[in-house]
């Protein structure tokens, strides 16, 4: 394989953004990209893709190094070294390369591999928390959770079908592959910045993963009803249902954040989606006015996000336990307010992107033994695993109230 300097500059300079300035590696990667607009998109991929891989692993890549915590620039182009040799490739002949102890790289990397916290690349408390709440489930899932995640498209039905979006996709230089588990999705074969097609300016598709791509079907949504999404960020589901609801009915999509409901009415209007309706959630009385009304509730609840490490990789190093403790605190106090706003037979679908069951199941099983919960009843849930679906890892439950 062969390098190119300016761009292994560019990974150094946003590694250096990530691991020393504390800025989010999606952030960093997008500002380090807009540098050259020379480089094509084989280039911004490198970028992207080696500065993703070596986040992922950086407690492994550090140890092997011996660097602190602190990086400074030989620190970083030596991690780079380490990726380059760990992937089997020659080191290029550069000044910054010279005299890389490249058998002690690989020597290295076999003695820490025997350990899960260097091999995966975790922090101790996180192999703790992950050991103690899942069991022997945690190796396989951390290591799955290692991998690239591939691009999926969920196509919009109110706009086009599979059939229909995968030729125009191909016209546009991108083959896809369907999966029989996921009616609207198309994976991408090969990574791409599919934001710039004609298909998405047309609002044809959305990016989602297949596993969130579950999530508004489990609220068996209808053409009609009144639904609340009450965390709906950006409107990844809110889209959804709109789109299983064929715009009729009516979705109320809630959040906390004016700027992630500015977004949803972006990208509602892109895909003609004309049934939502954005509140922001400013007070207690935004949800208290919807008491008894909705037939449907979906709280695609905020979470640790353990489940979508592959696309975050970062995440790893920005949680920590008294975030998870907090926001655990937060999940429960969302189940037991919102939940008032679903009447009698309606369903309440609780979602995360997380692998916890504290975050999942024993969430719901505290809200079913509270006062608030006593009135419903669960249907089903289902967990969805990076190490046995191939998607991002997902719990949902669905919910229905009985008086
Ligand atoms: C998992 S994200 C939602 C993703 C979104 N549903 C989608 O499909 O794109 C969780 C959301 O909950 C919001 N949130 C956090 N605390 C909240 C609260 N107390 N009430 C409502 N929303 C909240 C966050 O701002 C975030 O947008």
């Amino acid at each position: 394989m062969r390098f190119h300097h300016n761009l292994l500059q560019a990974t150094v300079d946003a590694l250096h953004q990530i691991f020393n300035e504390g800025k989010y590696a999606d952030q960093a990667i997008q500002r380090i990209l807009k540098r050259d607009t020379r480089w094509g998109s084989r280039d911004r991929g490198f970028i992207a893709e080696t500065t993703y891989d070596i986040v992922r692993y950086k407690r492994l890549y550090t140890e092997i190094v011996g660097a602190g915590t602190v990086y400074n620039s030989r620190d970083l182009w030596r991690l780079t070294a380490v990726w380059i040799v760990l992937r089997g490739h020659a080191l290029p002949a550069w000044e910054e390369y010279y005299n890389t102890p490249v058998r002690r790289i690989k020597g290295k990397f076999d003695e820490l591999s025997s350990q899960l916290v260097y091999k995966e690349s975790i922090p101790d408390w996180l192999n703790e928390l992950g050991q103690k709440e899942l069991g022997d489930l945690w190796a396989k899932e951390i290591a799955a959770l290692n991998n690239q995640a591939p691009v999926v498209l969920r196509v919009n039905t109110l706009k086009s079908d599979l059939k229909t979006l995968k030729e125009k996709l191909i016209a546009e230089g991108h083959s896809t592959t369907t999966h029989d588990d996921f009616p609207d999705a198309l994976i991408l074969n090969e990574r791409a910045n599919v934001f710039k097609t004609d298909a998405f300016s047309d609002g044809l598709f959305e990016v989602q993963d297949a596993g969130s791509q579950k999530i508004a079907p489990y609220l068996n949504p209808e053409p009609g009803m009144r639904v609340l999404d009450s965390c709906a960020g950006a409107g990844g589901k809110s889209l959804h249902l709109a789109a299983m609801m064929e715009n009729k009915g009516q979705i109320i999509a809630m959040d906390i954040y004016p700027s992630k409901l500015k977004e949803l009415k972006r990208r509602a209007k892109r895909a003609g989606a004309h049934n939502i309706e954005t509140r922001l959630i400013d007070s207690t009385k935004a949800i208290k006015k919807l008491a008894g009304k909705m037939d449907a509730l979906l709280i695609d609840a905020p979470c640790s996000g353990l489940g979508v490490l592959r696309r975050n990789p970062d995440a790893k190093w920005k949680l920590t336990p008294e975030f998870i403790e907090e926001i655990k605190t937060t999940q429960q106090e969302i189940l037991q307010s919102y939940s008032r706003v679903v009447k009698k037979d309606g369903t309440l679908v609780y979602a995360t992107c997380s692998i916890l069951p504290s975050e999942n199941e024993k969430q719901v099983e505290q809200f079913l033994s509270s006062e608030a919960g006593a009135g419903f009843e669960l249907q089903e849930s289902q967990n969805m695993y990076a190490h046995r679906e191939g998607f991002d890892g997902f719990y949902m439950a669905r919910l229905i109230k009985k008086d």
